[in-house]
């Protein structure tokens, strides 16, 4: 029924105070106020409906998110939002799309790399939207392998200017997200050529498309790449391709290049190129900055998927009846809690390091203001390590929240799917994810070439067998003498390690800070515990081969964990009640607050297209002359 709470006896056990652990989620009571009131702002504005997408053609879906992104606009210029606010507001949103670009890279870039000149110029155009922008740095031929790329961008004296091109197929900018329809300009990246020496990848902002017509400029060639995995998920975004023919870059002003070249280095009016003594990677700063916001998006994605699964599992009745009475609640199984529990505790574990990785990148880029880049490696290896675990452990997380669900899990109403589909891009883009593990990897080879097998004292008692797990594995890599090649699947094991080192020692950093609210530090206790348990579990022979802990620990730690996961499961709906997420937001029945599963399950069933008619389509065409035997039938 309408109304009726069907999991107000969950929320009755909760053991804490949900409302401080809705503060501790959104990390303080300003950041819980914004998205609280943002969230709803967006769920009871029927602009921003979302339920129909899976019913969309292409075209109509991606029409469908041009007027939300233009009526958000409008959103946030009626109500003059702030930008935090309006960041709020398009995550709440929730539709993959081109500002996610523009805001989330465009403009990142040029205020990370661009000089106060270049800022000045660029950012007043953007932050009005009187420009859009987009980061093309991958091509067809290279993602991974920036050195790779192939545009050129060659310096001609005469004009001051860049004519940038692509000389060849490869060379072709392929993925980047809002390039295919929509943006005017582009964060180009390309080989630099200046008095016919090469000097590597730098990048350039380039106009693509007039601010008049919209028509793309002369010398440029551009449009979408096609479907993407799932139907409607991210084809909402038009991740586009782009070809330069020798385009001299007369529409913007003469110096095209951002301040990557005048930070990192300099191309003088007499054309003389000058390298600055800045690491030439600071080139790559955007891709730090993403990784950071990325490992945050992964505790969103995480807890949305484990909040459905949570509460449906509460819901879901199946076997267990006593003499007529309920069936059992499937969260009471111990291996539904076994394969629950783990990702709740995920979440949280996710939501704290990207709290810290953020705070890790502000530092470092406090400091590379003072040209002080002693932290810049660490903070690289970091966000790629943490960026490449959490995005890994989320997506399969969603896929067995999906599995968590049963067959209703595959219904698109269920809101799993398409957060799958719109998820697992995750582990490619902003750095595959091995790739990511191998810049790790390297960098702890560093570190034990350096500091020898102690690879940092700096970490929190109860990681001592996390610490000596890493410095093993390490240390029987290092220890035999063939190649870094050679061993690169071993390696990326031992950075999986290391990143989880990290994920542990935080949570247990965060629970040392003065957490209020009744109850809500030991949830956090027990859930920071599970995370640790069952990543000791499930790596347990990494563990035993430390010698550190004994297969008597293994086993006992396997018992504790059973123990965590009945002291979880009473607050297990406050504990995604924490996340505060509106039903528009989740877009799912399965996780709707109230529980009431069925009765809308079946209502959103009619609603199918299919539904339209009791007799369907092709029925006359196709169906009726097999059962009439007016088609020849083949002999039997
Ligand atoms: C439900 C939620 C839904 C959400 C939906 C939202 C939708 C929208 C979101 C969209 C978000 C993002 C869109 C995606 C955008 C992109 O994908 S942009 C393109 C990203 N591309 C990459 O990440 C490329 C990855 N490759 C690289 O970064 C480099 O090629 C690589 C680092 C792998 C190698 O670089 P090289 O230049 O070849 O360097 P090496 O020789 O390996 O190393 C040399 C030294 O430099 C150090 N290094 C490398 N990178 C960095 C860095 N970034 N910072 C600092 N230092 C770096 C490296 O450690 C070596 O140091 P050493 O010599 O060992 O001391
Ligand atoms: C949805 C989506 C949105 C994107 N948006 C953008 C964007 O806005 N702007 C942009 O510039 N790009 C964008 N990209 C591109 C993205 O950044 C690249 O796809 C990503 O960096 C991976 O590079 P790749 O495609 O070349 O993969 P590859 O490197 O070709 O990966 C293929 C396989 O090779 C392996 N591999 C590669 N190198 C090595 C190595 N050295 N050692 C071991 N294994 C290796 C990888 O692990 C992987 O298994 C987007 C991609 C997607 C999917």
């Amino acid at each position: 029924m309408e109304g009726v709470d069907h999991l107000a006896h969950e929320r009755n056990k909760s053991e804490f105070d949900v409302d401080a652990m809705k503060i501790v989620w959104a990390g303080s009571p300003h950041a819980f106020d914004v998205s609280d009131r943002i969230s709803k702002l967006v769920a009871s504005d029927p602009g921003f409906r979302k339920d129909n997408r899976s019913t969309l053609s292409r075209k109509e879906l991606f029409k469908n998110t041009l007027r939300k992104a233009a009526y958000a606009w409008k959103t946030i210029v009626d109500l003059r939002l702030s930008e935090e606010e309006a960041a709020k507001l398009r995550f709440y949103v929730d539709e993959p799309a081109f500002t996610d670009l523009h805001w989330g890279m465009f403009i990142p870039a040029i205020k990370g790399q661009g000089t106060e000149e270049q800022q000045q110029k660029w950012l007043p155009l953007a932050y009005k939207m009187q420009i859009i922008g987009c980061y093309a740095q991958t091509e067809l031929g290279h993602g991974s392998n920036v050195q790779g790329l192939e545009t050129t961008a060659t310096f001609d004296s005469q004009t001051d200017e860049f004519i940038i091109h692509s000389p060849t197929l490869t060379s072709s900018k392929w993925w980047p997200g809002g390039l295919g329809k929509v943006a005017t300009h582009a964060i180009a990246y390309a080989r630099l050529i200046v008095g016919g020496r090469e000097h590597g990848v730098h990048g350039f902002i380039v106009q693509l498309r007039s601010l008049e017509d919209h028509s793309p400029l002369l010398g440029i060639t551009v449009g979408d790449i096609g479907m993407k995995f799932g139907n409607g998920a991210y084809n909402t975004m038009d991740n586009g391709v782009l070809q330069f023919d020798h385009v001299l870059d007369v529409y913007s002003i003469a110096f095209a290049s951002i301040a990557v070249m005048l930070w990192v280095s300099q191309v003088t009016c007499e054309g003389k190129y000058k390298q600055s003594d800045v690491p030439r990677q600071l080139v790559y700063g955007t891709m730090v900055y993403v990784r950071q916001t990325i490992v945050a998006d992964a505790s969103c994605a995480l807890s949305r998927a484990v909040c459905i699964a949570t509460r449906y599992s509460a819901v879901r009745r199946q076997f267990g009846s006593q003499n007529g009475g309920p069936e059992t609640q499937v969260i009471d199984y111990k291996t539904q809690q076994s394969r629950l529990f783990p990702l709740l505790a995920s979440a949280y574990a996710f939501r704290f390091i990207g709290e810290w990785l953020k705070w890790l990148y502000a530092d470092v880029t406090q400091r590379l203001q003072a040209n002080d880049f002693s932290t810049l490696p660490e903070a690289h290896a970091c966000t790629a390590g943490l960026k490449s675990l959490t995005t890994t452990a989320t997506a399969d997380g969603i896929e067995e929240c999906r599995k968590l669900c049963g067959g209703h899990g595959y219904l698109c109403s269920s809101g799993l799917p398409e957060l799958f589909a719109v998820y697992v891009p995750a582990c490619t883009y902003e750095g595959d994810n091995t790739v990511l593990l191998l810049q790790v990897a390297r960098f702890l080879m560093k570190t034990v070439s350096q500091l020898g097998s102690r690879l940092s004292s700096k970490k929190p008692v109860g990681t001592i067998a996390y610490m000596t797990r890493v410095e093993h594995l390490m240390q029987c890599r290092c220890g035999v003498q063939r190649g870094f090649a050679e061993l690169s699947a071993d390696l990326v094991e031992a950075a999986v390690a290391h990143c989880q080192l990290i994920v542990v020692s935080k949570f247990i950093e965060k629970l040392q800070q003065e957490i209020p609210g009744k109850g809500v530090k030991q949830q956090l206790e027990v859930l920071c515990n599970i995370y640790a348990l069952f990543l000791l579990h499930k790596h347990q022979g990494d563990f035993l081969s430390t010698g550190c802990i004994t297969p008597k620990h293994a086993a006992l730690a396997n018992d504790e964990l059973r123990s965590l996961y009945s002291q979880v499961r009473p607050n297990a709906i406050a504990l995604v009640d924490a996340f505060n997420y509106t039903d528009h937001y989740l877009g799912s029945i399965l996780g709707c607050y109230d529980g009431n599963v069925y009765p809308k399950l079946y209502e959103a069933a009619w609603k199918d297209p299919l539904n339209e008619s009791v007799v369907p389509d092709g029925y006359h065409l196709y169906i009726r002359p097999l059962l009439k035997q007016e088609i020849r039938t083949a002999r039997l």
